[in-house]
């Protein structure tokens, strides 16, 4: 049995002044270890582990409910946001714990950019949008802000479509374009690890394709989890795929694999349309 998301690597290392540590060699980037989660009463998710190597796209399916947003939601802490919440267990970047106490919550969502459904600029500018996140930490120099918003608006395919209007408001962009926006937002901060929630399902089959194409490009410098109901978008953009239900990991392993042999009847069952 061949698994991308594989065993577990817990390795502790001397924590920089962040509260990180560097990644130990032929560490996965990200690790989910026996996470159960509630919001008040209710569990929402139930003993989930799982690795997602560097450099890769992990795309989380399942149908609605199963838990995919909570787990990913957990990666970025953003779910500490809402009232009553509690997780048990450990998800590790490069190898230390996000859940221990003391840890940096600004530094860690800057490390974890989180991309939602529907598209969320602010009503700024498209270079004020760009630049929000570093002029929060406190860059001012110009040239330097300059310099990124042209890296970033590369980055996310949009350059090309705003360079001549970067200071015209960011709403006046399509929704394609918003998406993108947003992704070169989240690119800004210098994230390793960039989560995406259903980024294209508001888009039209064009900006979807622009969203994939995307999405495989910025592999080849970020880690990516992908949360998505296309099943065909999950085969198309994803190195790895996990499948939730009810809470619960059914199977995960190499995309192609699973969506070919599936080891579980349930993961067949989702993936040839029988239910969800
Ligand atoms: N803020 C919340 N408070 C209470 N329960 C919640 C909250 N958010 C989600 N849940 C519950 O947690 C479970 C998992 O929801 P989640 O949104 O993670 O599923 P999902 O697989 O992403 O679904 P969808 O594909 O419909 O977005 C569901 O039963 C949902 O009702």
């Amino acid at each position: 049995m061949t698994r991308l998301f594989s065993d577990i690597i817990v390795t502790r290392a001397a924590s920089n002044s962040a509260g990180f540590t560097a990644a130990p060699p032929g560490a996965d980037r990200l690790a989910v270890k026996d996470v159960n989660f509630w919001y008040g009463p209710k569990q929402a998710l139930f003993n989930i582990s799982l690795t997602v190597p560097e450099k890769s796209v992990a795309a989380f399916i399942g149908p609605s409910g199963c838990g995919k947003s909570t787990l990913l939601r957990c990666i970025n802490r953003m779910n500490d946001l809402i009232d009553g919440t509690r997780l048990g267990g450990h998800i590790l970047l490069e190898g230390r714990d996000i859940y221990a106490p003391g840890l940096n919550l600004v530094d860690l969502r800057r490390r974890v950019g989180m991309v939602f459904q529907k598209s969320n600029p602010f009503p700024k500018s498209i270079y004020e949008n760009v630049v929000y996140g570093p002029r929060v930490s406190g860059v001012r120099d110009r040239a330097r802000l300059d310099h990124l918003v042209e890296r970033c608006l590369k980055q996310s395919a949009l350059w090309n479509e705003v360079k001549d209007r970067l200071h015209a408001s960011a709403l006046e962009l399509s929704g394609g374009q918003q998406q993108r926006l947003c992704i070169a937002r989240a690119l800004a901060t210098d994230p390793e690890v960039l989560l995406m929630d259903e980024p294209a399902s508001a888009l039209d089959p064009k900006s979807t394709q622009a969203i994939e194409d995307l999405i495989f490009d910025l592999k080849r410098d970020y880690t990516i989890v992908i949360v998505t109901h296309n099943m065909q978008q999950a085969a198309r953009v994803s190195d790895t795929t996990a499948f939730f239900y009810e809470g619960r990991l059914v199977e995960s392993g190499p995309t192609e694999q699973l969506f070919t042999h599936p080891r579980e009847k349930q993961t067949e069952d989702y993936i040839t349309g029988r239910f969800g």
